[in-house]
């Protein structure tokens, strides 16, 4: 397979122009996202997060190539570094919570599923969405909104759109690329199918986070 990525992001495209058309992210462009449900979204974040950059290094210990295992493990120190301060800079400690959401609890339990289970091909798959949805959004919002000076959360839109996030999302892609020149088909469907799951994961997080998402019982 000479470029999986390709092919799977066509395919996942309709899950795109739907989170495109997500209030959530509407709202985010606009800057008019109530304050309270971005840091709902903050603070789910921050537990996906935690959880996240321990999935990377667990995927970066799976790699064949030590450029990649530099790669994913770099990526897992600069989620400490970059991703921490934009939320101590939001997030508003007295309403901090740890506990995470129904939506949340699910992506980041099925993304340490399949690193813990499956072939490193597949683990990188399903990590793969987290780069690159928010690249296309990050880029997407750069690209439409008319409001940079003003916008109470232009500081979060800078940190996916852009160049410097650009290279580690190719990179990301690249590695995913490589493991699927190898893989077999039934591989390959397994590839296909995470990273069908992690894109409508996105999706349903901004969704959670726009409805608060609370455990009902
Ligand atoms: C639910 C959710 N999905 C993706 C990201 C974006 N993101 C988080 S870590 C990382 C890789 C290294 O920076 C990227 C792109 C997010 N913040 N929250």
């Amino acid at each position: 397979m000479s470029n999986w990525y390709q092919q799977i992001n066509k395919t996942t495209g309709s899950i795109l122009a739907k989170i495109q058309n997500q209030p959530f992210i509407k709202e985010l462009m606009q800057g008019t996202l109530p304050k309270d449900v971005f840091q709902f979204y903050i603070n789910q974040d921050a537990l996906y997060l935690a959880q996240y950059k321990k999935v990377l290094a667990l995927v970066g210990i799976k790699c064949r190539d030590e450029n990649e295992t530099q790669f994913f493990l770099d990526a897992a120190t600069g989620i400490i570094h970059v991703e921490n301060a934009l939320h101590q800079h939001f997030v508003n400690a007295d309403s901090f919570t740890t506990i995470a959401s129904p939506t949340c609890e699910l992506y980041i339990s099925y993304l340490s599923r399949i690193a813990h289970e499956k072939s490193i091909a597949v683990s990188i798959a399903a990590v793969l969405p987290c780069f690159t949805i928010y690249k296309q959004i990050g880029d997407y919002i750069l690209e439409n909104q008319t409001n940079k000076d003003n916008n109470p959360y232009q500081e979060w839109i800078n940190t996916y759109g852009g160049e410097e996030f650009a290279a580690s999302v190719e990179q990301a892609i690249n590695i995913a690329n490589k493991y699927a020149q190898t893989a077999h088909q039934e591989e390959l469907e397994m590839m296909n199918q995470a990273f069908l799951k992690a894109s409508q994961l996105e999706w349903m997080f901004w969704d959670s986070a726009y409805r608060k998402e609370q455990w009902e019982i």
